[in-house]
């Protein structure tokens, strides 16, 4: 049955080089809008459910042309409000080869969504309308009023029996110095508050300073899973393990743990067109998974396809239909579709 899914985040302005030039060398960008929230909306409203975005854009131009783009994405924008100067804004370089891509962000304080004062958002009236808020770290990073209000729609949204859900979503860039200790009480704020949780055991070491007596990757997820679902009362915890081959081609595992078991993906491997918000997309297929009810192997097979699919697209904002990724679940490479 198709659900109503909130998404609390500001929507950024990409402005993507072509090609795989560098800022330096082009005079020319072109853009798109996108955003976590964004994406998550956009990518759950393809499934059939009704994916609204809780932002502020500015009144202006701008954030009439973010709006439309929202609305063609299919995300429900009855919930953004306009205010504010600027929209947040990034620019992204492909990389080539050994050269990583480039994001550099801009005007992002600034920015309508920001600055929003406190008690902009009408919480109670939103967490009432929906059956689940999704959440990311990108947000908690913002300032002390952005984690105060996204606190408070979380809590407002679980106190009506809603669900919670925080992509952890580190982003060291954003934290700066020291972000480590900054982050980690705002962490343990949402874990407590939230439902499904997406992760890896690098939040678990880094962010919470979780022990591990383990080295490889996979032993240190299964060890610390457990114990993060425990400490904070989870109903779920997903998240993948990426490696990055010199080819341009990345492997993705994902996995779901829940009621006390692990379920992975088969490791998928491909060549890479556009990584960025992949692991929205991968996210978006968990959560769609989880509020239909389906089987855990099932969830998670469909979210690897749905986060492998989206590398395969230009822009942040996973495209798939629910067909698309159930389809690509056989992993056949096909041809021209005519
Ligand atoms: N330096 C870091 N310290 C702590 N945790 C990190 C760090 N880098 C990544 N993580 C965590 O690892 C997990 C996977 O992060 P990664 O950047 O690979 O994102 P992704 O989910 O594959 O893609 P996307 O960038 O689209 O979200 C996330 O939960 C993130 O919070
Ligand atoms: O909000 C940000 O920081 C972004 O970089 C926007 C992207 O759409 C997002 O990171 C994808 O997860």
């Amino acid at each position: 049955m198709p659900k109503r899914i909130a998404a609390f985040g500001e929507v950024m302005m990409r402005l993507t080089v072509p090609g795989h030039d560098l800022l330096a060398q082009s005079s020319m960008l072109s853009y798109s809008f996108s955003g976590t929230g964004v994406n998550v909306a956009s990518a759950l409203s393809r499934y059939g459910h009704d994916g609204r975005l809780v932002s502020r854009l500015p009144d202006n131009p701008l954030g009439d042309a973010a709006e439309a783009y929202l609305r063609k994405l299919g995300v429900n924008t009855n919930r953004v409000l306009r205010g504010g100067a600027y929209i947040g804004m990034y620019f992204f370089e492909n990389g080539f080869g050994l050269r990583p891509g480039r994001v550099t962000y801009s005007n992002r304080q600034e920015s309508s969504f920001n600055t929003a004062p406190a008690g902009t958002y009408d919480f109670e009236g939103i967490a009432g309308e929906v059956d689940a808020a999704h959440f990311c770290g990108i947000t908690l990073a913002m300032n002390d009023t952005v984690r105060e209000a996204m606190k408070a729609f979380a809590r407002a949204v679980k106190e009506r029996g809603g669900k919670v859900i925080f992509d952890c979503n580190y982003r060291p860039g954003l934290w700066g110095d020291e972000g480590y200790a900054k982050a980690k009480p705002h962490y343990e704020d949402m874990l407590r508050l939230a439902d499904i949780v997406f992760m890896n055991e690098k939040d678990a070491i880094h962010v919470l300073g979780l022990p591990t007596s383990r080295t490889s990757r996979e032993e240190q997820l299964e060890e610390l899973i457990p114990v993060v679902a425990e400490r904070y009362g989870l109903q779920a915890a997903a998240g993948t393990h990426r490696s990055i081959q010199s080819d341009n081609r990345h492997s993705l595992k994902g996995y779901l743990f829940k009621e006390g078991a692990f379920v992975y993906s088969d490791l998928l491997s491909f060549p890479v067109y556009d990584r960025i918000g992949a692991g929205d997309a991968f996210a978006s297929g968990i959560i769609h998974g989880e509020l239909e009810g389906l089987e855990p192997q099932r969830t998670v097979a469909f979210a690897a396809a749905a986060g492998m699919l989206a590398h395969t697209v230009a822009g942040d904002t996973p495209m798939a239909s629910e067909r698309d990724i159930v389809r690509a679940m056989d992993q056949a490479v096909r041809d021209v579709e005519r």
